[in-house]
């Protein structure tokens, strides 16, 4: 379960201060699949971020499990992210060094697998990418690296997959299996989909829209059902 309350976040530079939130309070139950949609700007990513514990709120709290994150030490933070959060970038971010096996294997890795690379050829396996390990990723085309680049987020199992923007650097067919991907693991690990979209296609996949607008909710659609039971009926 997240519990995010009166989530607040500015920035300030040049002289005065910008409210990106102003004021989020949602709860996330575990294994919801939730899109956060809303025009440029509106704060989609800074949420997606600051649940992810990448950056720090000015005020309110986060709290994962009932865990308090916000104020969590760097270090600690690290490691609660490896075990708890899985998070894709729209842009892949993979390490342009490594090759695709030896990216997926970091995470293992750090968290102290010994068998790190095998479940990383077994991960890539599964998204379909096992003849292209060895290749790094300027080898591989925008959805490969994607496809690489979730099982990364989802080499530890984490229960918790934040994904941002995922499709949108893919063409549609690119875009759709990735999407089919993250639903694969939401469906058969039970991982919560948190991602943040601007597609309305890729947003009615999922079981829960949460409008931002100006850093504030401007509507919270929970009555969609699950999206299991949605496949289900096609
Ligand atoms: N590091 C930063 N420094 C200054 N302003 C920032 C920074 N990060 C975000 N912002 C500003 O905060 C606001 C919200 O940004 P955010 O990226 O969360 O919006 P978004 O809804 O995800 O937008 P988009 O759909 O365009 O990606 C924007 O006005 C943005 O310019």
């Amino acid at each position: 379960m997240i519990q995010i309350r009166d989530l607040v976040m500015q920035l300030s530079g040049g002289g005065h201060t910008l409210t990106v939130l102003d004021g989020i309070s949602l709860e996330i139950p575990d294994k919801q699949t939730v899109a956060i949609v809303g025009p440029s700007g509106s704060g989609k990513s800074t949420l997606l971020g600051l649940i992810a514990g990448l950056d720090r709120p000015t005020a309110g709290s986060i709290q994962i499990d009932g865990i308090e994150i916000t104020d969590m030490p760097e270090a600690e933070l690290a490691r609660f992210r490896r075990e708890k959060i899985g998070y894709v970038f729209q842009s892949f971010h993979l390490i342009p060094t490594l090759t695709a096996v030896e990216n997926v294997a970091v995470p293992l890795e750090l968290s102290g697998v010994a068998d790190a690379v095998e479940r990383a050829e077994a991960l890539l396996d599964a998204v379909g990418l096992g003849d292209r390990r060895g290749h790094y990723p300027v080898q591989l085309s925008g959805g490969e690296q994607q496809r690489v680049a979730v099982a990364r987020a989802f080499a530890c199992r984490p229960p918790i997959l934040l994904a941002d923007e995922p499709t949108g650097n893919l063409d549609s067919v690119n875009g759709r299996h990735v999407m089919e991907l993250l639903l694969a693991l939401h469906r058969d690990a039970g991982t919560t989909l948190i991602l943040v979209t601007h597609e309305p296609q890729l947003a009615s996949r999922m079981g829960r829209i949460i409008s931002l607008r100006d850093g504030r909710m401007a509507s919270d659609d929970v009555s969609r059902g699950d999206p299991m039971s949605q496949e289900q009926l096609r």
